[in-house]
């Protein structure tokens, strides 16, 4: 824990210690190509091991990799900000899509909103036989709600999208209508947790889930939840 919020601490003073009134791309070599550059930019897949991942976290993502392998389980790649073909689907539910698309240049996903480790640090595999997903989650120093604790939003939050990725799949263009969770132990601060998602049944529209956290060994349940999610209606625009 001591060292992962220290690697978290330590990408926070990097970055208040830089130069004031330098722009970014002065500063930043390989940033400065990017802009300057016409080839196309690949987006950063933040599912993947960084520095601030603690010693848990890491040897739990590579025992999901193995089982990836006979290609049982997937690893969920995560963008900060991409525009793809469900964003583009998202748009007609909107009557004004011109002010969504301004919108939409500057959106950022949710839980990728923080530098490495101050956040949400997690991977999303995809079981798709058993229509389940495991979560494998880091809350960084950010998180914080009660001192040394996650905050009960963040652990919320992660649940809505762990859960939302389990209904998304098979669903396509679903939305949380409900969320219900029992906190039942306080998750420690920069530890890791085990997030399992579960597609209990569909009916019609409604996709009906369940879902637990976990600590590593399992012993420990912190939460559980249930969520009710919607497939839209193309029929019907959300504003
Ligand atoms: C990949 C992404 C991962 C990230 C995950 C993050 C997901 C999110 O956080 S989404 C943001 C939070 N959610 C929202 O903002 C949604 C706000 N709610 C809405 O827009 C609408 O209520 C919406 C779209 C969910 C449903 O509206 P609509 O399509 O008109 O459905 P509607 O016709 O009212 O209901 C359909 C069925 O669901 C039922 N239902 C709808 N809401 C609820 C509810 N809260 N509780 C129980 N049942 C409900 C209805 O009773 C109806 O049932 P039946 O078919 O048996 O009669």
């Amino acid at each position: 824990m001591l060292r992962s919020c220290t690697a978290a601490l330590r990408t926070l003073q990097a970055l208040r210690g830089r130069r004031e009134g330098v722009s970014p791309a002065a500063r930043d070599p390989v940033l400065a190509r990017r802009w300057f550059s016409t080839e196309k930019v690949i987006p950063k897949d933040h599912a993947l091991p960084n520095p601030s991942w603690s010693k848990d976290l890491r040897l739990l993502f590579d025992q999901f990799m193995k089982k990836c392998e006979d290609g049982s389980w997937e690893r969920l790649p995560s963008y900060k900000s991409k525009y793809t073909q469900k964003s583009e689907d998202f748009k007609t539910y909107f009557l004004d899509s011109k002010l969504v698309k301004e919108q939409l240049s500057q959106a950022q996903l949710f839980t990728r909103g923080y530098e490495d480790g101050l956040g949400f640090e997690y991977v999303i595999f995809y079981n798709d036989d058993e229509k389940r997903t495991v979560c494998l989650f880091q809350g960084g120093p950010y998180l914080q709600g009660v001192p040394g604790f996650l905050h009960g939003g963040a652990i919320a939050t992660m649940i809505d999208a762990a859960v939302g990725m389990c209904a998304a799949i098979p669903g396509g263009i679903v939305m949380t209508a409900n969320l219900n969770i029992n906190f039942k132990r306080p998750i420690p601060l920069c530890s890791v947790v085990v997030i399992n998602s579960q597609l209990d049944k569909i009916e019609g529209r409604k996709l009906f889930l369940s879902c637990n956290v976990r600590s590593v060994d399992e012993k420990i349940l912190y939460s559980e939840a249930t969520g009710l999610f919607i497939k839209l209606d193309p029929e019907k625009s959300l504003i």
